[in-house]
């Protein structure tokens, strides 16, 4: 499969191109940045700490695009936004891992994905899939006397909140109780707050350091909690399953799927 790395020159996008170059099938089509970026030009694998690939990095993505079979894409809102455009048009696969999108930028995945084939999700890993699946058990098992609340810690870098991971954990377990995330979340707490309005979903934010991406979905109850952890330890772990989707994507038909899909949970 053709592969195009877009924004390859971030955390994600050099453990991206590493990953394409390791997994057999996959070739890199093309390694893009934005307009000005000082990678422009830069051979794709060196920059990945790879030998040479003979992929330099351009500001081109129709061109990359035309000739390719997917795009991996862990940028930004605004660039996941354009670049499915683009995708849908060169009817190739999209994977996105970007997140902090907003209600509006979903919707306009939404109407590429009439096109293309979209798999997004805020984690590409195994192990938070599975625990999603998990939350939304032990959500639906134990009923509201147990508050839900979620921590999550990143790298100093990181530039939304809640994770999307968070998020989609978060939807896990409103799903298991069978009510709508945004009018249980609960994101920010500060000052004279009151008590806790019971059946609300809380979000913690820590940030600093290297730290890769550590979550926890605590359950409190009266007199108990149980807490469901996932710890990330290495960046290619999100790497290896975005590459995973864009193979399981390619004979499918146009649509918006996710990680729970590709990996048949
Ligand atoms: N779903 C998952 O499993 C995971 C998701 N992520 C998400 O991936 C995203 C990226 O994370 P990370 O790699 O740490 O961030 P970085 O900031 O290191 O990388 C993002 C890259 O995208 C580039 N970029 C931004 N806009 C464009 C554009 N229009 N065209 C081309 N390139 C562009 C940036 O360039 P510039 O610096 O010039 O802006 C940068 O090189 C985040 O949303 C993060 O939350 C991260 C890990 C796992
Ligand atoms: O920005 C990151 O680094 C990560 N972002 C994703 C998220 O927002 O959950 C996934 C992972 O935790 C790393």
């Amino acid at each position: 499969m053709r592969l195009v790395v877009v924004g390859a020159s971030g955390r994600m996008g050099r453990m991206l191109v590493q990953a394409v170059a390791a997994s057999e099938g996959c070739t890199l089509a093309g390694a893009i940045e934005r307009e000005g970026a000082p990678a422009l030009g830069e051979d794709a694998g060196v920059l990945a700490g790879l030998p040479p690939l003979g992929v330099p990095v351009t500001d081109d993505p129709l061109t990359a695009f035309a000739a390719a079979d997917g795009v991996l894409d862990f940028t930004a809102p605004a660039a996941t936004v354009f670049y499915a455009e683009l995708a849908a048009q060169a009817r190739i696969v999209h994977v996105v891992g970007t997140t902090g999108l907003s209600p509006d930028d979903l919707r306009k995945l939404d109407a590429a994905a009439r096109h293309a084939r979209i798999v997004r999700s805020g984690n590409m890993s195994l192990g938070v899939n599975l625990l999603a699946g998990l939350v939304r058990k032990v959500a639906a098992t134990l009923g509201e006397e147990f508050d839900i609340e979620i921590l999550e810690m990143h790298h100093r870098h990181k530039v939304d909140a809640p994770s999307g991971t968070a998020l989609l954990l978060g939807e896990a377990a409103a799903d298991g109780r069978a009510v709508a995330l945004a009018e249980r979340k609960v994101a920010v707490r500060d000052g004279q707050t009151g008590p806790r309005e019971p059946g609300t979903i809380g979000f913690a934010t820590l940030r600093g350091g290297s730290v890769i991406g550590e979550h926890s979905v605590i359950f409190a109850g009266a007199g108990e909690r149980l807490e469901l952890t996932h710890r990330a330890e290495d960046r290619g772990l999100f790497a290896r399953g975005a590459i995973r989707a864009a193979l399981w994507a390619q004979p499918r038909e146009p649509g918006l799927y996710g990680m729970d899909d590709v990996l048949g949970l």
